[in-house]
C-alpha cells in the first residue's frame, strides 16, 4: 500500500513494517528511504507534537511507495491526546522562543476533522493553527480552552 506525502495528525505514530522498503521521510529537502530493520518500530513525530512543542519538534513529512512484485505491509498506530483536549504550545517553550507563540490552540477533534476533510497535501493542515505575521506574545495569546473555543475556527471552512 502506498500513501502520498503527509504528516500524521497525532502526537506520535508507531509504525511496524514487514521488511519491504517503501517508507520515505523528508530530510534536508530530499526523500530518504527509511529502511525497515528486522523487528524494529519506527516512531514518527506528528502535528500535535509540533504544536505543543511550539515547533521544536517538527512533524515528519513522509510517504510510502509501492514496488511491483513484493507485498509491503505496514501496521500503523497513532498516539494522540483525547479528542476534546485543546492542544496548544507549552507556555514555557513559547516564552523562551524569540518568535513567541507559533500556534494557536485547537481542539484535537477539530484538527483531525480538518485534516481528514482536506486533500492530503504535505503539512498544509498545520496552517489552520499557525500564527503568521501577527506574532502573538505569550501575554496576548489565547491560552485557555475557552479562548481557543472562541477563536472563530471552523473545521469545515
Ligand atoms: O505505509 C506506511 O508505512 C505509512 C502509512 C502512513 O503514513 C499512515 O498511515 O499515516
Ligand atoms: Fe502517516
Amino acid at each position: 500500500m502506498g500513501i502520498s506525502a503527509h504528516s500524521d495528525h497525532g502526537l506520535l505514530t508507531l509504525l511496524f513494517q514487514n521488511g519491504v522498503d517503501g517508507l520515505q521521510v523528508m530530510h534536508n529537502g530530499q526523500w530518504v528511504t527509511a529502511k525497515p530493520l528486522p523487528g524494529s518500530l519506527f516512531i514518527l513525530t506528528g502535528d500535535q507534537l509540533e504544536i505543543v512543542s511550539n515547533g521544536r519538534y517538527k512533524a515528519v513529512l513522509h510517504r510510502a511507495l509501492v514496488h511491483g512484485g513484493q507485498t509491503r505491509m505496514s501496521f500503523v498506530s497513532l498516539v494522540g491526546p483525547c479528542l476534546d483536549a485543546v492542544v496548544e504550545p507549552v507556555l514555557e517553550l513559547a516564552q523562551n522562543d524569540p518568535q513567541g507563540m507559533k500556534f494557536r490552540g485547537i481542539r484535537y477533534r477539530d484538527y483531525m476533522e480538518h485534516q481528514q476533510s482536506s486533500k492530503m497535501n504535505t503539512k498544509a493542515a498545520l496552517d489552520i493553527v499557525r500564527v503568521q505575521g501577527d506574532i502573538l506574545t505569550c501575554e496576548s495569546t489565547p491560552n485557555s480552552s475557552t479562548e481557543a473555543d472562541s477563536s472563530g475556527y471552523s473545521p469545515t471552512s
